[in-house]
């Protein structure tokens, strides 16, 4: 019998864990990479980059394909760029283990540079068809102290995984997946299918899914909606409500889960664990657009952090 879920709210062990120690360097919080698709596609992965860093990664670079370098360059300024043109390149600059979070996805593109970044993100660069071998350095796909490195993938790299069974199979307990209910049908099309024909609550039956994913995933699976559910592959679950008392209908906007990516990805480079940064990155997400209120944009959120962080006593 699979435990309650928990009720996300702001619990003094979520305060203290985003608070940040007056003696740290930015390398104590992190280097999170947000990988990004080319020319014309890179305002996702900027909105994802933006939140990582608004969230408190130490550092955050956004890796570009060459012909996407001056449009990203002229659009940011804290945050910083590499070129990441193909999956030897990305495997090449995870040689760095200060690279400690990944995010894929937003804006990445369903092209072979985005399968081949997935690829080398999750450690299989030289096995998957049409990938070929790179030179592995050594402690490639490992974080700090061997353990696989933190990724979230989202949005395309979703789609991804629904078509390439040998990246599905190299998930890991450090991923974790962001899907709306469209990826989510897409990766998972029969635990949606019995999702959608489901008799019984709306909001169990949502939990019943997210935790079925979650444990052929073996990852983190985090179900967005005005009630988002978080299932871990063991069993454990939380539901982040945005409705009634809490709705925030406002983040009904293109680029909102983007920025939650990014959310999740700043937390894992700041050390949070795959579960803590999924709970607490979708819970400060909501209380961005609650807070700023009517009117907001994608852009919007990051930029409401501040107060938010301020009114927990940060
Ligand atoms: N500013 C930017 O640069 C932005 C860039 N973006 C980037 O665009 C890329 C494509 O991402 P995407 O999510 O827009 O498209 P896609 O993968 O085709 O899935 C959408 C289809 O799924 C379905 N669907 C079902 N339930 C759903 C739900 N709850 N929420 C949403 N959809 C739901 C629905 O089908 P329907 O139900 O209408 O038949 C819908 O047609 C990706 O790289 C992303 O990062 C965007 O983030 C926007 C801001
Ligand atoms: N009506 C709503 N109420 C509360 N939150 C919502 C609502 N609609 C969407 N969201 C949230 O907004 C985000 C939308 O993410 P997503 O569908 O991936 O958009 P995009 O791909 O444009 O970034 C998710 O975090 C989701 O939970």
């Amino acid at each position: 019998m699979p435990r309650a879920p928990r009720q996300i709210t702001a619990t003094p062990a979520m305060i203290d864990a985003l608070r940040k120690s007056p003696e740290a360097h930015k390398f104590g919080h992190g280097h999170a990479l947000i990988l990004s698709g080319g020319a014309g596609r890179t305002g996702a992965a900027r909105l994802s980059a933006r939140g990582a860093l608004r969230i408190g990664a130490g550092l955050v670079t956004l890796g570009v394909p060459g012909s996407a370098q001056l449009e990203v360059a002229a659009q940011i300024t804290a945050v910083m760029l590499r070129r990441v043109d193909d999956g030897n390149a990305l495997t090449a600059l995870l040689a760095d283990a200060r690279l400690n979070a990944l995010c894929l996805g937003p804006g990445l593109g369903l092209d072979g540079r985005a399968v081949a970044l997935l690829a080398a993100a999750l450690g299989r660069s030289g096995d998957i068809e049409g990938i070929p071998p790179p030179p592995t350095p050594r402690g490639v796909g490992a974080g700090v102290g061997g353990a696989p490195r933190a990724v979230v993938l989202d949005a395309d790299a979703l789609t991804i995984l629904a078509g390439h069974p040998a990246l599905f199979a190299a998930l890991h307990d450090r991923c974790v997946l962001t899907p709306h209910a469209g990826e989510f049908a897409r990766l998972f099309p029969d635990i949606a299918e019995k999702l959608n024909a489901a008799t019984k609550d709306a909001l169990a039956s949502r939990l019943d899914a997210t935790r079925a994913a979650a444990a052929r995933a073996g990852s983190i699976v985090l179900l967005k909606g005005p009630e988002t559910v978080i299932a871990a592959p063991d069993g454990r679950a939380a539901i982040n409500s945005a409705t009634q008392g809490l709705a925030a209908p406002w983040l009904a906007t293109a680029g909102s889960g983007d920025v939650l990516a990014g959310f999740v990805t700043g937390l894992l480079a700041r050390g949070f664990n795959p579960m803590q940064a999924a709970e607490t990155g979708a819970w400060l997400h909501t209380e961005c657009a609650r807070s700023f209120g009517p009117g907001l944009i994608a852009e919007d959120i990051p930029e409401a952090l501040p107060e938010v962080l301020r009114s927990l006593g940060l």
